[in-house]
This record gives C-alpha cells, sequence and structure tokens, in this order.
C-alpha cells in the first residue's frame, strides 16, 4: 500500500517532503505519494510575527492526519511548536542540512553601504543583525523564498537574508552572497532540520518512519527546542540556539537578544545527549537569571 505524505504546496515543503519520500522509498522499497495541503500560513496576508502564536503551518497538516487523509507529514522543524501535541508523535527527525543563515543580495554584509535596506521577516535576524550592524535599515518582509528574493532583483531591497537549507532546497544557492556563521548570526532552533510526524496510534508506522531517523540531530535540535520552551519563547521571539552531537558531547549555545540589538544575553554549556532536554532547560534557567526574560519584553511572547 503506498504511503500518503502530506506536504504544503510551496516549492520548499514539496522538495523537502519529495526528499523525505525518496529517502523512505529507498531505505523501505514502500512507495509513498505527495499530498498538497494549502495552509492558513499560506494564504494569510498578515505579518507572522503578528499572528500570535506558532504553528500556522503545522496545524492544517496536523488536521489532515487526524482527519485519516494522510498517513505522515513533513514540517520544517524550526515551524514546529515546541508543546507537544499528544495525537501526533515526531516519528523521525532526519539529518539536518545546513543550520545556517544566508545573504541574498549583491554584496556582502560588511559591504553593504550604510543606509541599505535588508529584508527579513524574523526578529531573530533583525535583532542580531542590528547588533552587528545598527546602520542599515532592516525592513519586515513576508511571503516565500522566491518572493522575498524577488525584491532584491526589483531594486526594492538590497538584501535579504534566508536560511541557507531553504535557498538550496529550492535551488536558489547560486544567489548566496555570503552565509552567516554562528557566531555572527546564531540559528533559530531546529533550523535546518525536518521533521516526520504521524499519529501516536500509529504504533507500526512510528516504527517504521523511524528509518529516517538521526539521532545526532534530534538530540541537537531536543536540546535546541528545550531552550526556546523554557524561555517559554515562540517563533518569533528573538531567540537563538544552535547545538551540535558529536557522538560523545552535545554542545550547545543559545542567545536571547533585545529587539534593537542593543542587549543580549548569550551563553554555552555541555552535557551528555541523552541530556538534552535537561542541557537546554538549565541553559534558559541561566539565560532567565542574567535578564533573557527581560530582553525578550512584551510583544515577543
Ligand atoms: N519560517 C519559514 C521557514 N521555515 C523553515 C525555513 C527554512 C528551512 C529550514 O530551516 O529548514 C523557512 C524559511 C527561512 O527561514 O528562510
Amino acid at each position: 500500500m503506498t504511503l500518503r505524505l502530506g506536504t504544503r504546496r510551496s516549492l520548499m515543503a514539496t522538495t523537502q517532503s519529495q526528499m523525505v519520500a525518496d529517502s523512505y522509498t529507498e531505505r523501505t522499497g514502500r512507495a509513498v505519494e505527495l499530498v498538497g495541503v494549502t495552509t492558513f500560513g499560506d494564504v494569510t496576508k498578515a505579518q507572522l510575527a503578528q499572528l500570535g502564536g506558532t504553528g500556522v503551518f503545522v496545524s492544517a497538516l496536523r488536521d489532515k492526519l487526524i482527519e485519516g487523509e494522510i498517513d505522515f507529514a513533513v514540517h520544517s522543524l524550526k515551524d514546529l511548536p515546541t508543546k507537544p501535541d499528544p495525537q501526533v508523535t515526531l516519528a523521525a527527525i532526519p539529518a539536518r542540512h545546513d543550520h545556517r543563515d544566508a545573504l541574498v543580495g549583491h554584496a556582502k554584509f560588511a559591504d553593504l553601504p550604510a543606509g541599505a535596506r535588508v529584508g527579513t521577516g524574523s526578529p531573530r535576524r533583525i535583532a542580531m543583525l542590528r547588533a552587528l550592524r545598527s546602520d542599515l535599515e532592516y525592513v519586515p518582509i513576508r511571503g516565500n523564498a522566491d518572493t522575498r528574493i524577488g525584491k532584491v532583483t526589483a531594486g526594492e531591497l538590497d538584501a535579504v537574508v534566508l536560511a541557507s537549507a531553504g535557498l538550496t532546497r529550492i535551488g536558489r544557492d547560486a544567489e548566496i552572497a555570503q552565509i552567516f556563521e554562528v557566531e555572527e548570526l546564531l540559528p533559530a532552533p531546529g533550523q535546518g532540520a525536518l521533521a516526520v510526524e504521524c499519529l501516536s496510534d500509529r504504533a507500526d508506522l512510528i516504527s517504521f518512519l523511524g528509518v529516517l531517523d538521526d539521532p545526532r540531530t534530534r538530540s541537537a535540535v531536543t536540546a535546541e527546542r528545550a531552550v526556546l520552551s523554557a524561555l517559554e519563547a515562540g517563533c518569533s521571539a528573538p531567540v537563538g540556539a544552535f547545538a551540535v552531537d558529536d557522538g560523545q558531547t552535545l554542545n550547545l549555545t543559545a542567545m536571547v537578544v533585545s529587539l534593537d540589538g542593543q542587549e543580549a544575553v548569550r551563553k554555552s554549556a555541555a552535557g551528555s545527549p541523552s541530556e538534552s532536554v535537561n542541557l537546554g532547560q538549565l541553559l534558559a534557567a541561566e539565560m532567565i537569571s542574567e535578564g533573557a526574560d527581560r530582553l525578550m519584553g512584551e510583544q515577543s511572547r
């Protein structure tokens, strides 16, 4: 029997879903068909940051799981709310792609002239970029990657900042002018990773989909998401977190920046990969004791 994989309809979503489908078929010999689903996040005109909550891209796919129209779903892990939904299980977290943010434009970041207009919809990116260069103008934008890059091509913006992984998935990585290292721009928790979900009562399917899981990616993103959750921050908060599990040790760095880029709390910790949730929670507690709470402000909650 062919498994039905639910996906958002954007090029990025269908490409990453097809990658997961191909990988599953290759490992198990089972056929997978993609089922396109339109989500609220794709149709709304509102600023994503103002939608007041995470998961606008996720809930429509979960609805289709519950309605039995699809067997499993693929999301960008970064878009997944940290609060678990007991009806669905994160059956696999495949090996992560590039975790970093990238600049698309005509010059490298340091070479942009003062006053240049840089587009990004993410308060995290705006705050961290402001900390690097306060002399640029940061313009909130949304829409799919294609639309965002189009604003540079049209001359409306000098550059846009997007996730490197997403640009590669849609075949636009040749337009990257610069990739930001994590020391400059700490990625969003889960950035570059995918989430494979199915209903919690499908024990057989959960175990089949497990062939797609990469344990080192799972421990890393689990720690990153534990920070976000313990800070009680959502996807629109100016919070970055990045972890690497080298098979022995899990190294985690997290950062909160005020929206004006003037103040930041950045901390790192190391621990056992099997204690990923704990490590994230401990780091978040340290950050809160150093004022992270205050920096996030009310609007980003
Ligand atoms: N919020 C939208 C979103 N969700 C995941 C990605 C990129 C791909 C990824 O992180 O896996 C993007 C676009 C972007 O941030 O440029």
